[in-house]
This record gives C-alpha cells, structure tokens and sequence, in this order.
C-alpha cells in the first residue's frame, strides 16, 4: 500500500502561547522605557564642562574665609533648633507673602547679597543667570536649565520677615538628630545651640530611624525648603528638580557623605541628581557676568512653560 502523507495540522495556538507573547510585549515596552530614560539620563548626568575646566580647590575655603562668612555660620549652628524650625514651618503653612511672577521674584531678590558664601559677591539675579546657562551650554533638559534659574529665589524669605540670614541662607542640615562633624566648621561650632549634646536631639538617630527617608527629617530651614514647597505645589518640575532645589545646600550630604544612613530608595535615585545639579551651582560662580536683558525672552518662555499659573503665590 502506497503511504498515505500524513499532513501535521497547523499547531494550535494554545493559552499559554497567548500569554509568552502578552509577557514578550511587556518586556519590549519596559526596554523602550528603559531607552527612553538613558536618553534623558545622559542628558542629565553625563559630566559638566566644569569637570573639566575649573580648578575646583579654589571653591568653598572656609578656613580662609572671611569673618563675615565665620560669623554667619557661628549663629546659624547657633540658632537652627527642633523648636525653632518647627516654629518656622508652622509661620510658612499658615500664609501666603506675596504674589509676583517668578521674573518679578527674581528682579526683588536682587539686592540680597549672601553674607554665608565666600565665593560671590555678585548679586542674585546674576548667580541664577550664571548657573542657568551653564546648565544650558551643557545641553541639559530644560527643567534642569529652569531648576538652575530659580534654585535660589527662596531668598525670597529674607523679604518676609526672616531673623536674618542665618534662617535663610548657608549650607543645610538636619535637625533632631546629632550635628555631623562633617557640616562647615564641624561639631564644635554648634556648642552653643540648645540642642547641642542633648540626650535625643543630638543622638546618632535622634526622632528619625534608619532609612526612613529624607522627606520625614527636618533640615534646618531656609532658602532650599521654602522653594521646594511652593515648587511642589505650583510647577510641573519633575521629582528630580524638586530635590535639586530642596537639597542643594545640604552639602554634608550631597558632597561629604553624611546622613547616608536616613535615605531611602528614593533619596538614593535623588542624590544622583542633586549631585549632577551642583556643579552649575558652585562653579558657575566664576563665569563672566550674563546680560540680563538679552537673556530675558528666553527665560521668560522656559517659566511658562512650567509655571502654568504665572503669578506664583510666595
Ligand atoms: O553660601 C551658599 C549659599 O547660601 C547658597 O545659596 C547655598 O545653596 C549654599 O549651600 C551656601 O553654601
Ligand atoms: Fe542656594
Ligand atoms: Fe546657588
């Protein structure tokens, strides 16, 4: 007998083979997500010019430092308490200051000359300009050009009723647990602060625990916090320009390597960023002075962009 062909039918396209493929197309979007960011990531995070070009040893002497600068930090340390920044935020939540653009903020600040840094004695405005462009001739998104353009306008609070410069600018750090040797002039210069050697608030932990998170501690109050809140809640800057802004003074933790032991995952993901942000920050600090006037229509639309509401509430 001739054999008969026996012709395979065509596999049936079982359950599980429906589910191999859904799982296929997931892993397929999550790479193109995954590019999408490296995209945005190198943007961010590739090296600033200023790695290159700056000598970075002559930023940030404080020893050298003149008595201004010493005399501001010794009433900082002083004066930033559990309860005076528990006082500080309660005054914040309880009112709005002011309403302006953030152009207008900008053009206010401008007679604020910051006794805390040794390395400027130019005014706001100019400082924003400078940290702004150097953000821009890198290449970076625009929110971080934005981010650079306003990091410092919580001076703002100098204006509304501040006790001075020491709860407004200066580096930062947290309340409510022990002050770090690594913080400007270190452990000693808090021995006056009532705070200091106190049986929790200067404990390893203090009212925190371990990795609980740096949006659950207190750092001392001024310039960074005030912008991140009113950021936070009148733009649509991403997560990673919100800590730009409410970090940037917290330089024990972004530069020295302190408080590590409170971060989160999140804090981690942020570090990155706020460690990418300072460059134009502090180095730009030695760049020529940028034109205000031929710089304005440019800035004027980035602003827009992210601050829908143009008048901000301060
Ligand atoms: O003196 C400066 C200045 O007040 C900056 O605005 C602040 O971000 C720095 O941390 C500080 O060192
Ligand atoms: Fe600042
Ligand atoms: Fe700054």
């Amino acid at each position: 007998m001739a054999p008969v062909a026996i012709e395979s039918p065509a596999p049936a396209f079982t359950k599980r083979d429906g589910q191999a493929l859904e799982e296929l197309s997931d892993a397929i979007d999550e790479v193109n997500v995954l590019k999408a960011n490296m995209k945005n990531e190198k943007g961010l995070y590739e090296e600033s010019e200023f790695d290159k070009s700056k000598d970075k040893t002559q930023f940030r002497q404080y020893e050298d430092a003149c008595d201004r600068v010493k005399n501001f930090y010794k009433e900082q340390h002083t004066k930033q308490t559990v309860a005076y920044n528990l006082k500080a935020r309660h005054e914040f939540h309880s009112k709005t200051r002011a309403e302006m653009t953030v152009w207008q903020a900008m053009e206010k600040l401008n007679t604020l000359i910051d006794e805390s840094d040794p390395d400027t004695s130019l005014s706001q405005i100019e400082h924003l300009l400078q940290s702004a462009e150097a953000i821009r001739r890198d290449g970076k998104p625009r929110w971080m050009q934005l981010t650079g353009l306003i990091h410092d306008l919580g001076k703002l609070l100098f204006f509304f009723g501040a006790q001075g410069q020491w709860d407004v600018v200066g580096d930062t750090f947290p309340v409510g647990c022990g002050f770090d040797e690594r913080i400007i002039y270190g452990r000693e210069s808090f021995s006056e602060n009532e705070d200091f050697c106190h049986e929790i608030y200067d404990s390893k932990f203090g009212i925190y625990s371990p990795g609980c998170g740096l949006d659950r501690v207190m750092l001392s109050w001024g310039h960074d916090e005030y912008l991140y809140h009113i950021a936070k809640e009148q733009s649509t800057l991403p997560d990673e320009a919100l800590a730009m802004i409410r970090y940037h003074s917290f330089y024990p933790w972004h530069n020295a390597g302190a408080y590590h032991e409170l971060m989160d995952d999140h804090d981690r993901d942020m570090l990155r960023a706020v460690k990418a942000f300072n460059p134009y920050d502090l180095y730009s600090k030695s760049d020529g002075i940028p034109s205000l006037e031929e710089l304005k229509p440019y800035y004027l639309d980035l602003i827009d962009e992210y601050f829908p509401n143009k008048v901000v509430r301060w």
